[in-house]
């Protein structure tokens, strides 16, 4: 089920060669004056040699911001694309990164084909709780043709924005941490506590074969973590957005069926009519939440969110489809998200009575429903007050930083930080990307290469107090009392 990805290898740095370069240039009057033409143009052509040389592996410091750019345009560059994402691309990436920090690896294979990559920085204390950085590796398809420059090109303009799919959603995130690490090692930094990265597959089509195995699994209770990080969301101003809790997907469809008939004749009862009252019911619903956040009574994170994302009819034809023929049967699918304060047996109430009630001879299925509460049947919230220490050193870290967190948030779509909540477990949704507009799932999602080179500096003080943090009762509170 689980490999180790070989010994550990020490980082390959190479190093300039100014040292020599400026001991030519000293020697170089006395030894003009006794030299002929040729050897002149011989210690020239040296010169120049050397010269080049220290330029081009001067490029080639790992820690050089090119470099670690150029990194993260590789990552966006690997198609992770769901629904075929090329996992293994995606693991041998991140090994091979994981090799260059002398961190160790192991792929583990919840589901056949769909590898989480494991990495750990041992921390001097075993016995502390560790910590957790996870990311998830796939990312959501593009239309190609509707962006101004190819989804998986990771092409730089010249305000040095980087375009790609998973820009945001979240390969930055996942390369933030190898690179605050590497940072974190060349400082000389050494962590009390151990630290582990989750590379995960899956989350953007529900994390079922990723995250949600991966906590449920044996190998993450043997990692006793403590506290795990994710996602959040960029944010548009300069503090940055956190989020402590998230909202709980339930994508549902539901189905009319009628009478099928001529596509001249006027009749009660067609599949479509009965499907357009309940879209109406749905939109008029989906309008009275929109209305409490625009009146200012509730924020995004205290409603329930609902947003029809397909509709399926007709009857097809080798041109399209028939014209003078009413279907018997339509469906419309929702993408519904519960905030931890909703009533969800309200809203199922509301479901069957309503959008999809028997008396129309309508039917309804959940393709996800999670609930929204956590395995000892209280909401999955991570606490954001003195008695988790976790959000302190957070606050505090990024403060160092120079940075500074908005007011904490219900996540308003879902991430994989639901599994390790939903084990009591505090999991905070934080995403070090400021000035950004918000362009998940968008066209032309990006993200400023000067934005993401911040980032890192955030988590280095984050993960810094993170694996300094020496108090083992950390991770007591949180098991049963949230
Ligand atoms: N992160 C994705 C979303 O919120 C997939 C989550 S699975 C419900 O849509
Ligand atoms: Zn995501
Ligand atoms: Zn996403």
């Amino acid at each position: 089920m689980s490999k180790q990805n070989g010994p550990l290898s020490s980082s390959l740095k190479v190093k300039g060669s100014l040292p020599l370069l400026l001991n030519n240039c000293c020697v170089l009057p006395k030894t003009f004056r006794a030299m002929n033409f040729k050897s002149l143009h011989f210690l020239l052509s040296i010169i120049t040699f050397f010269l080049f040389l220290s330029i081009s592996t001067s490029d080639e410091d790992p820690s050089s911001s090119s470099a670690i750019i150029s990194r993260f345009q590789q990552y966006l560059q690997i198609n992770t694309v769901q629904p075929s994402p090329k996992y293994y691309e995606a693991a041998d990436f991140i090994i091979s990164q994981a090799k260059s920090l002398s961190l160790e690896s192991r792929t583990i294979e919840f589901v056949a084909g769909k590898p989480l990559v494991l990495l750990k920085w041992p921390g001097s204390n075993p016995d502390l709780p560790s910590i957790l950085l996870n990311s998830h590796t796939d990312v959501v398809p593009a239309e190609h043709h509707k962006w101004t420059h190819p989804p998986l090109g990771a092409h730089i303009d010249s305000h040095g924005n980087i375009y790609a799919r998973g820009s945001q959603d979240m390969k930055c995130v996942g390369m933030q941490y190898l690179e605050a690490i590497r940072r974190l090692k060349e400082s000389g930094f050494e962590p009390l506590r151990s630290v582990y990265l989750s590379f995960v597959p899956d989350e953007e089509i529900g994390g079922h074969g990723g995250a949600e195995k991966f906590a449920e699994s044996d190998e993450f209770k043997k990692l006793n973590v403590a506290i795990v990080l994710d996602e959040g969301l960029p944010s548009p101003g300069e503090s940055y957005r956190v989020f402590y809790g998230e909202k709980s997907p339930w994508w549902l469809v539901i189905k009319a069926v009628g009478a099928p008939g001529h596509g001249a004749k006027l009749y009660d009862n067609t599949a479509l009519e009965n499907l357009f009252k309940s879209i109406e019911t749905v939109r008029r619903f989906r309008a009275s939440q929109f209305d409490l956040i625009k009146s200012g009574l509730k924020t995004e994170g205290d409603v329930v969110s609902v947003n029809m994302v397909f509709l399926k009819s007709g009857t097809p034809s080798p041109t399209g489809f028939v014209m003078n023929l009413q279907p018997s049967e339509a469906e419309a699918g929702f993408d519904v998200r519960l905030p931890p304060t909703a009533n969800p047996e309200s809203l199922e109430r509301r479901i069957a009575e309503e959008w999809a009630p028997a008396s129309r001879n309508m039917t309804f299925e959940f393709k996800q429903k999670e609930s929204i509460y956590n395995k000892f049947g209280k909401p999955a919230l991570t606490a954001i007050d003195k008695s988790n220490p976790w959000w302190n050193l957070l606050e505090e870290a990024v403060r160092n930083a120079n940075g500074k967190l908005a007011n904490p948030e219900i996540f308003p779509a879902s991430t994989d930080a639901r599994y390790f909540r939903n084990l009591g477990l505090p999991a905070i949704g934080f995403s070090p990307v400021a000035n950004t507009p918000i362009l998940l799932h968008d066209h032309n999602e990006f993200l400023n290469q000067a934005e993401f080179l911040k980032g890192i500096e955030v988590y280095e003080s984050i993960i810094k107090a993170y694996a300094s943090y020496d108090d083992d009762k950390s991770t007591e509170s949180f098991t049963d009392e949230l």
